[in-house]
């Protein structure tokens, strides 16, 4: 597994305590920033995470922006993706386990450190469910596929 991760300026803090829990972990990872405070715009960088998703570069992405709502926006555009915008521990187990999100977003201006770091290990410890759910995500593929 491979994890992917990108904040914007409102972001960087909680990226950086993500960043900390994977490198315990020892999950392989990378990090593509920004590594500055300056501002920056969001949808950049959530293009930059959905990129390697979609691609198979990484397994899964992780977003961080003030609210999380401007990179789940954007991430959710790309084919392939399902972006869950999670602000607790059930919402990211629900969102692996029933619709195999990829792409985990938060937002740093919502949730603390202690929560944020919850959020993402019940992310990565949750396997999608399969069966009915399955079927499920499959219709939103076709959804996609329609556009
Ligand atoms: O997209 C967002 C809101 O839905 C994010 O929270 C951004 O991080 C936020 O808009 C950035 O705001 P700022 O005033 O430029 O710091």
């Amino acid at each position: 597994m491979k994890v992917i991760l990108a904040s914007d300026h409102a972001g960087l803090e909680l990226r950086q305590e993500l960043v900390a829990v994977l490198r315990e972990r020892n999950v392989a990872h990378e990090d593509v920033g920004p590594f500055a405070k300056d501002s920056v715009d969001y949808p950049d960088f959530a293009a930059r995470v959905t990129r390697a998703v979609v691609s198979g570069e990484a397994t899964l992405g992780v977003l961080v922006c003030g609210t999380g709502i401007g990179m789940s926006i954007v991430a959710n555009k790309y084919q392939g993706i399902r972006a869950a915008l999670c602000t607790t521990e059930f919402e990211a187990r629900m969102s692996r386990a029933h619709n195999d999100a990829n792409v985990l977003c938060l937002g740093q201006r919502v949730v603390g450190a202690g929560v944020g770091r919850a959020i993402l290990e019940a992310f990565l410890d949750t396997a999608f469910s399969g069966g009915r759910h399955e079927r499920r995500v499959q219709m939103i593929r076709e959804v996609e596929s329609q556009r």
